[in-house]
């Protein structure tokens, strides 16, 4: 069925009360869905088996253009590139214009395991002795996805520290540089383009840091890029440049080079566990039929709640510690991906594409920002998951009670609590006109959506897994919507501006700016004297 037609038809599906649905445990299986160490259940939302079958239906595409790109079809169409951050992490062949992509992707990855290695044991030594510290220097999906892994996988750490530095406000880099040695620091400037001015900008501050303590600062930077003759430009020495294709995506980047600060922390050992996940993830994408297909139940249950019930955000409430800056990985890769207006024909959306995703983790968001969650007017169809262990197991009270909020928090926003539940729960404190405006403040709606994911452990294929299970419902979300998920055109004309406005903040003639923007220049400008 025809995506706009269909969501149309599945508008007079909505208003069933999840309580009652629930009690089909047909519909229920449909809703659940045990892949690997996964169990992803959406029973928990107002979705009916008529209205799954219909979005299956309007999937049909899906199918044809995953095969396209997991054979390196060119459907970055407005790139003309193939997709192929999946080869970064495969084994089979993969063709781009008649040649296999394979070798080159097991080279490369061969290469990190060498020079993670030679990090960790000491083989490759800074100027002051051997490697404590390893700086990455990169912004968006050049840093989100390896801060994210990361920190999620700390349990596994067991080489150098490693640190983040991102934003070009210099905060960043000298709260980092305080903790660092010039002569111990490893620094690898990841970049794709190698242009992006605010990791260009932080390296060139490292260089000059480094500069001041050791006599060859180029001999501890490695770079990560698919423009690899910029590296040598920047006096990176090729030994310690890893390059990588266009095909690959900078927020689907972190399988292959981008991660190699993940690899150095966790060692190539874990680092191919977390690829394992993440591709046994993908084996299930390609040959799981769509109605039992969890990227694709994930995605078609995020368009039953964007487009069709026309919910403008999702919350991702891992209750994972280490999970804390999924929420923000996933922002990119998903917002990044579908926060488009215009069909791959450019023809502008009949309607919205992807929401506003959004999260942190749980228990600290119920100290927060659940009480919207539990009684604003707008319903946040809200993403749980959380693990069957910690890895502390002398704190597994700790754990026993996360889980316990975790499971609460959704059946909360499902049960809900109505007036009269309300009223005798206080009804010894406040009677009358009271009772009745006090009982009215602690009514829950209830049948509000949520999914849930559970896993045994966050272990580096797990974490894999999670990932990649995103990355491919992003992918089905943008072929049923028709855009294209992998250009960011979006992110330009703010760039072209910053530019423009770069004389500007050093006294240039503003006049050619409108009146909000000059007003604010001249009074920046005036307290800086
Ligand atoms: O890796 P690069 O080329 O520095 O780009 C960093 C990020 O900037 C963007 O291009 C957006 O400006 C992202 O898509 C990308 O992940």
């Amino acid at each position: 069925m025809e995506f706009w037609t269909g969501i149309e038809t599945l508008k007079a599906h909505r208003g069933a009360r999840i309580g009652e649905l629930l009690k089909d445990d047909k519909r229920n299986a449909c809703l659940r869905l045990e892949i690997g160490p996964f169990l992803f259940d959406a029973s928990k939302t107002a979705l009916t088996v008529n209205a799954l079958e219909t979005l299956v239906s309007m999937a049909e595409t899906v199918p044809a253009r995953r095969d396209a790109m997991l054979t390196g079809a060119p459907i970055n169409e407005t790139e003309g590139r193939a997709v192929l951050h999946t080869a970064l992490r495969g084994e089979a062949p993969v063709m781009v214009d008649g040649q296999d992509v394979m070798p080159g992707v097991r080279d490369t990855l061969e290469r990190m395991r060498g020079f993670a290695q030679d990090v960790r044991s000491g083989a490759f030594a800074g100027q002051g002795g051997r490697i404590t510290d390893v700086v990455n220097i990169g912004i968006g999906g050049s840093d989100l996805g390896p801060a994210m892994a990361t920190l999620a996988l700390a349990p596994y750490h067991d080489g150098p520290r490693c640190h983040f530095v991102s934003n070009v406000d210099g905060a960043d880099w000298a709260e980092t540089a305080k903790s660092l040695d010039p002569g111990t620091t490893l620094v690898i400037v990841a970049s794709k383009t190698f242009t992006t001015i605010e990791t260009m900008t932080n390296a060139q501050t490292a260089r000059d840091w480094m500069a001041g303590a050791v006599d060859d600062p180029a001999a501890q930077f490695a770079a990560l890029s698919s423009a690899v003759e910029k590296t040598s430009e920047f006096g990176i020495d090729p030994s310690r440049v890893f390059g990588f294709e266009d095909w690959v995506g900078g927020r689907y980047s972190m399988w292959g080079p981008i991660g190699l600060s993940l690899m150095i922390a966790i060692g190539p050992g874990d680092f191919d566990a977390f690829l394992r996940g993440a591709r046994e993830m993908d084996t299930h994408f390609r040959e799981a039929p769509l109605d039992r297909n969890m990227p694709a139940l994930l995605a078609l249950v995020g368009i039953w709640h964007h487009q069709v019930c026309g919910l403008p955000t999702r919350a991702v409430l891992p209750y994972d510690n280490r999970l804390a800056r999924l929420p923000a990985y996933l922002q990119q890769l998903e917002m990044e991906s579908n926060g488009k207006g215009v069909t791959m024909a450019g023809e502008t959306l009949p309607g919205p594409a992807g929401p506003v995703v959004w999260g942190e983790p749980g228990t600290n968001g119920q100290h927060a920002f659940y009480q919207l969650i539990h009684q604003g007017r707008t319903p946040v169809p809200c993403e749980f998951m959380v693990a069957a262990e910690g890895h502390e197991p002398e704190l597994d009270h700790h754990q026993r009670l996360l889980m316990a909020n975790c499971l609460a928090q959704s059946e909360a926003l499902l049960k809900g609590r109505d007036l009269a539940e309300a009223k005798a729960k206080i009804a010894g404190k406040f009677d009358g006109a009271e009772l009745e405006r006090q009982a009215a403040h602690r009514v829950f709606e209830g049948n509000r959506p949520s999914t849930t994911l559970v896993y045994p452990k966050l272990t580096p294929a797990v974490l894999g897994g999670i990932v990649a299970l995103y990355e491919h419902r992003v992918f089905v979300e943008g072929v049923m919507l028709g855009i294209n998920s992998f250009d960011q055109w979006g992110v330009e004309l703010g760039k072209e501006l910053a530019t423009s406005l770069g004389p500007l903040v050093e006294g240039a003639d503003a006049s050619g700016k409108d009146a909000s923007t000059r007003a604010l220049l001249d009074r920046l400008l005036g307290w800086r004297g």
